[in-house]
């Protein structure tokens, strides 16, 4: 069977049984309302397993699941090298969240990532440690900054509530996602105006992993109902 993995809960796993609902293809939830078994309905030999969206990237690395439905920011930050391991089918349309860097609405001087790389070098001097970025995505943030050639940062892990760790003085700058902007708003944080780091959505992965053979006829049968294109797995 060609192994799909969906997100186990919540509205990316509700918008993705709708995405796949719109090709003629169910994908239900089955037995109680807590255990996480699942059914395909309406294609030929694709089974559903329900999954982390967190966990999706690697399974698909790992090549215990063939397909995947998840954030593009997740398998960006959790898979190094990101498309030699799986490949993009399909953005869904849904999922969307931007990774950004944000700062105190009330730093005047610092709008941009040129203002936070001065602001970066003065922190070092007058306090002896280097600012403090509080993220869950310290792969695409490390990158992103490395690349834009911000200096004199460092990366604090936050797993969740990051935008409380600048009041509670854990952090001088954040970089999590954002969708309605209310969070960061309710924090009294600003986003840099070019510090847009990736913009996610909800995307179908294949596995680039060798665990296609006898799949084949399968898999293209059920990329022309997605009407999805297969690229070389
Ligand atoms: N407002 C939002 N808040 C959180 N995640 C969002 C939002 N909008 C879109 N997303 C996307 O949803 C995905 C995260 O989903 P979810 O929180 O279910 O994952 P998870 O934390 O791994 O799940 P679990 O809680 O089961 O471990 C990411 O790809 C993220 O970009
Ligand atoms: O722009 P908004 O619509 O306000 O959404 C953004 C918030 O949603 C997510 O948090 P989540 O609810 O997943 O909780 P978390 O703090 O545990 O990450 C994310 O980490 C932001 O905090």
């Amino acid at each position: 069977m060609i192994k799909l993995g969906v997100p186990s809960k919540g509205r990316l796993m509700e918008k993705t049984f709708e995405w796949f609902g719109a090709r003629d293809i169910t994908l239900k939830r089955t037995g109680s309302e807590r255990e996480y078994a699942g059914a395909v309905e309406g294609a030929e030999g694709v089974a559903l397993v329900l999954l982390s969206a967190g966990e999706i990237p690697r399974e698909l690395a790992a090549g215990r699941i063939h397909l995947g439905v998840t954030g593009s920011d997740l398998v960006r930050e959790k898979l190094a090298d990101w498309d030699s391991q799986v490949a993009s089918l399909a953005p869904m349309g849904f999922g969307h969240a931007d990774l950004i860097l944000a700062v105190p609405d009330c730093w005047a001087d610092v709008d941009s990532l040129e203002d936070l790389d001065a602001c970066a070098h003065r922190f070092r001097g007058t306090h002896g440690f280097r600012l403090r970025i509080a993220t869950k995505y310290h792969r695409l943030v490390r990158e992103f900054l490395t690349r834009e050639g911000v200096a004199d940062w460092q990366l604090v892990d936050s797993q969740g509530a990051t935008e409380g760790t600048i009041a509670n003085h854990t952090a001088e700058a954040i970089a999590d996602i954002t969708s309605s902007g209310e969070t960061l708003r309710a924090n009294h944080l600003k986003i840099l105006s070019d510090a847009v780091i990736h913009q996610s959505q909800a995307t179908l992965f294949a596995s680039r992993a060798p665990i296609w053979g006898g799949h084949e006829a399968a898999m293209s049968q059920f990329a022309r109902q997605l009407g999805v294109d297969l690229p070389e797995l």
